[in-house]
């Protein structure tokens, strides 16, 4: 009795942070105003789509295309009128959100979609040192955790896994599963035709006639009618591209040719006239969408090989009909409908070419999202154990804080599988102030480089900061005067040994990232050699276990991956945590059980399917 009025008193004088209003969120948010919370700030920088009502309760139909924390607090208030609700549409990650800001909650909780975000939060939760209850679903998978500054382990003191990538040479020239193509497709053919063309592509953009042999067969042609810009670009990528890499003989010796395809074969020209309607049929306010031009209307069907062309044709003309003004900044999101036809009629193409069977629209859509479908059960689950765990934290009762795993098969009867949490990992980068050590060659590469591809990229800094000894040699963000600006902009392009202060074999840099009050220290060991395979960034980070890779089952989606909700939480391999396999061997009945727990894997970004440069050698001629 004595306990449960503590946990009430705790809980009614308690003021909570929720970050992500989305499908935990929404759960949560309820649970937690149903269970006396009566002071709660709500942090999401989206809004509601039609996609999101089937689980995230709090939204209705007249709701989509508002902000979601404002909704998410509004639906609340409606059933408890007095608890105060605050509610941000806005990113954690912007400036007002800082560690002041952070300091004035008892506890924070996450409900995520990506690890950027989570762990911007974890850093800013340390700093102001604030507990943070972590959480992830993936479908009928999910868990929760605890994360107190110096009793347990933080959110980034174990590696997450990365995306699951692919040799270059099996998404360039030799597809055997349907994912394969859809990585082609997304990552190389929209990205070439609509996104950055400053990016690197792996396309082969040379045609066959000698007279074009340096120019990009991509561009159009100053006369060429869309039409003929879309027929031309199929016959390159399906027909021309293919007959090049069939002369590679040694490339088929145990592998099946595949069959290259012409638009005058697989687009005749009767289905060609049934196709010129692009706008048409468009009506102007609604998003373009071939499928719609063209009256196909069912997108579980699985299409011909002439109707994915038909598609595929309509879809280029319409990004240049109705959306040129984007054309060169495309991104591939899986929201975008106009988007989603062009990758998946482009994947099923290049499928039928290759003999792997093709997929309809739906299944190729969620391949290339990258989509588990969420489970509005697990994400209720979650939530209620999210609360559970606040309450302890806010009780200080830290002997009994759990990180619990939402299982997908009972293991010894058990669904919901509680272990003791973690002690923090001495050489954690973030929660401790040991060293890291990167292997770089100080006489070739680019400070430019090592704040992208480490400190960004690597140690998720947003706004940093570089000193060497005591030299400022760069800084991020907003309030710099015009000459310190120029001046950072000058080291960015400069190679370490030759900055201000030279960077050599030894040197120790001192990164910071004033937001999320986090410094730590890189000894930089000074390598000439890099193996072009392994060490692809010409750059090695140690000192902090490195992520491991994602699991992808063989339709392309993740083994226990998102959903189109909660479409990118995590659920952590928990085979990969020290400690962790004795406790799991005492708790499962047996290994296999144990393995259903263990595939569970961390899904983080959108863009979740990469390549990977399999073979050096291969690099010269790895275009088809
Ligand atoms: N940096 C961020 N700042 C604030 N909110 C964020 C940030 N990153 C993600 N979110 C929010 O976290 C929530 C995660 O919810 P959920 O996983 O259900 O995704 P969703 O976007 O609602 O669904 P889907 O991904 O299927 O479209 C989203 O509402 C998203 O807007
Ligand atoms: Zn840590």
């Amino acid at each position: 009795m004595a306990s449960a009025a503590a946990s009430e008193e705790a809980v009614k004088a308690a003021k909570v942070l929720m970050v992500g209003a989305g499908g935990i969120g929404c759960e949560l948010l309820k649970t937690l105003a149903l269970s006396g919370f009566s002071d709660i700030h709500i942090i999401d920088l989206d809004t509601i789509e039609v996609s999101n009502l089937n689980r995230q309760f709090l939204f209705r139909k007249t709701h989509v295309g508002q902000s979601k924390a404002h909704v998410a607090r509004d639906a609340i208030l409606k059933f408890r009128p007095n608890i105060n609700i605050k509610s941000y549409h806005a990113n954690v990650k912007d400036s007002e959100f800082n560690v002041d800001f952070f300091k004035q909650f008892n506890v924070v909780m996450n409900g995520l979609d990506n690890l950027d975000a989570r762990r911007h939060v974890n850093r800013l939760c340390l700093a102001a040192e604030v507990p943070l209850v972590e959480s992830g679903t993936t479908g009928f998978l999910g868990q929760v955790t605890v994360h107190v500054k110096g009793k347990t382990e933080c959110y980034e003191c174990q590696a997450k896994p990365v995306p699951k990538s692919y040799p270059v040479c099996t998404i360039t020239s030799t597809p055997s599963k349907f994912v394969h193509c859809i990585v082609w497709a997304k990552d190389l053919l929209f990205a070439k035709l609509f996104g950055d063309k400053n990016q690197d592509n792996d396309l082969n953009v040379h045609s066959k006639d000698g007279s074009s042999s340096n120019s990009d067969v991509f561009k159009r042609d100053a006369d060429e009618d869309l039409d003929q810009y879309a027929r031309r670009i199929y016959d390159h990528v399906f027909g021309y591209n293919i007959e090049v890499a069939l002369e590679n003989e040694e490339t088929w010796k145990n592998r099946k040719r595949p069959t290259p395809i012409y638009s005058r074969e697989a687009l005749p020209e009767e289905a060609l006239k049934q196709n010129g309607t692009s706008g048409d049929c468009t009506k102007e306010h609604e998003e373009p969408s071939a499928m719609a031009s063209l009256g196909l209307t069912n997108p579980q069907e699985i299409w011909t090989l002439a109707d994915n062309s038909r598609v595929f044709v309509e879809a280029f003309k319409l990004f240049f009909q109705k959306r040129e003004k984007e054309v060169g900044n495309l991104i591939f999101d899986k929201d975008d409908q106009l988007a989603v036809e062009f990758v998946s009629t482009a994947a099923n193409i290049r499928a039928y070419s290759f003999g792997i069977p093709l997929h309809s629209l739906f299944e190729a859509k969620g391949v290339a999202g990258n989509i588990v479908h969420a489970v509005a059960t697990t994400n209720a689950i979650i939530a209620g154990l999210i609360v559970i765990e606040a309450i302890k934290v806010l009780r200080g009762d830290y002997k009994n804080y759990r990180m619990t795993f939402c299982l997908e098969h009972p293991t010894r009867k058990m669904l919901l599988m509680p272990v003791d949490p973690f002690e923090p990992n001495k050489s954690c980068y973030v929660c401790s102030e040991t060293p890291l050590l990167l292997d770089v060659n100080t006489k070739e590469t680019k400070l430019r480089e090592v704040i992208d591809k480490i400190i960004k990229s690597k140690l998720g800094m947003n706004l940093p900061l570089v000193m060497i000894g005591s030299t400022l040699v760069f800084e991020d963000g907003d309030g710099l005067e015009e000459d310190e600006a120029a001046n950072y902009a000058l080291n960015l392009d400069k190679v370490l040994a030759e900055l201000p202060a030279p960077v050599i074999n030894g040197t120790k840099l001192t990164v910071e990232d004033f937001q999320q009050e986090l410094s730590c220290s890189i000894n930089i060991k000074h390598r000439e050699e890099f193996d072009e395979e392994k060490e692809p960034e010409g750059m090695v980070l140690s000192g902090w276990s490195a992520p491991v890779e994602k699991q992808v089952n063989s339709n392309g989606a993740n083994k226990s991956a998102a959903s189109s909700s909660s479409a990118h939480d995590s659920v952590e391999d928990i085979s990969s945590k020290p400690g962790m396999k004795r406790k799991l061997d005492e708790i499962s009945e047996t290994k296999e059980n144990c393995g259903a727990s263990t595939s569970a894997q961390v899904v983080e970004d959108d863009d979740d399917l990469t390549m990977l440069d399999e073979d050096p050698k291969l690099k010269k001629k790895r275009s088809l």
